[in-house]
């Protein structure tokens, strides 16, 4: 079975694609991380992000074995993310290792922006989480607080704001849920309430 779960920055959609696949037994990936990673090689390299070509010979070589996430979190990166993302070629050199896993034996849970849509339109399960930007803004703003790394709480609302226009808007494979996905409004709901209504999904759809 393979459950595509998209949705806008910060709505969720990680915390929940990672307790589904843990509960189910099915390995997770979280596809944010691999534009994340080529964004942070290109800033390493000292690379334009708007270059689409060199940033997708970067996304070609990816080695998606050695990620190392403690440096692709962080609003830095998000933002990087969404410029490489929007590079056509990018996506295009992102796509195979991304549908390979989806289709592996047994499926998978897969989180982005397109899986429902691109990587995997044939997906058995098809969820797109979403929130209120300012909860979603709130949400992440306390999640950087514990890390003792907030800024401005209208700082981090403006990022997700940008980051969800920019994805929404580019041409190649925008934000969007799928014609058939099942929206899922986590605005008062809590991690538990929006994991079990997930669930619920999941077990009405899965054959
Ligand atoms: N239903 C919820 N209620 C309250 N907090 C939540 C809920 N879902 C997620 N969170 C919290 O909100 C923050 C963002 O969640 P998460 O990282 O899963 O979002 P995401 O959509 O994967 O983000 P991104 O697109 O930036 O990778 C985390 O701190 C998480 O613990
Ligand atoms: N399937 C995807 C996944 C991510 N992106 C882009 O990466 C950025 C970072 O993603 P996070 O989920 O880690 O926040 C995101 O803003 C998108 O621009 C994508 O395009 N497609």
């Amino acid at each position: 079975m393979i459950i595509a779960i998209d949705g806008p920055a910060a709505s969720g959609k990680g915390t929940l694609a990672k307790r589904l696949a843990a509960h189910l037994g099915l390995p997770h990936l979280d596809t944010g991380l691999l534009y994340r990673a080529v964004g942070r090689a290109a800033i390493d390299g000292g690379i334009d992000l708007e270059d689409a070509d060199a940033t997708a010979e970067i996304a070609d070589g990816l080695d998606v074995a050695s990620l190392d996430e403690s440096r692709l979190r962080g609003r830095e990166m998000g933002e990087a993310a969404s410029v490489v993302a929007s590079h056509p070629k990018v996506r295009k050199a992102l796509l195979d290792l991304q549908r390979r896993f989806a289709h592996q034996r047994g499926g998978a849970v897969l989180d982005g922006r397109d899986i429902g849509t691109v990587i995997a339109p044939g997906a058995e399960v098809k969820i797109f989480v979403t929130a209120d930007a300012e909860i979603r803004a709130r949400r992440r703003h306390l999640e950087l607080e514990k890390r003792g790394d907030a800024p401005p709480f209208a700082s981090v609302l403006a990022d997700i704001r940008k980051r969800d226009a920019r994805d929404a808007g580019r041409a190649d494979a925008p934000l969007k849920p799928a014609p058939d996905a099942h929206v899922l409004d986590t605005t008062a709901l809590d991690v538990e309430s929006a994991f079990a209504a997930a669930l619920a999904f999941v077990e009405r759809h899965r054959h």
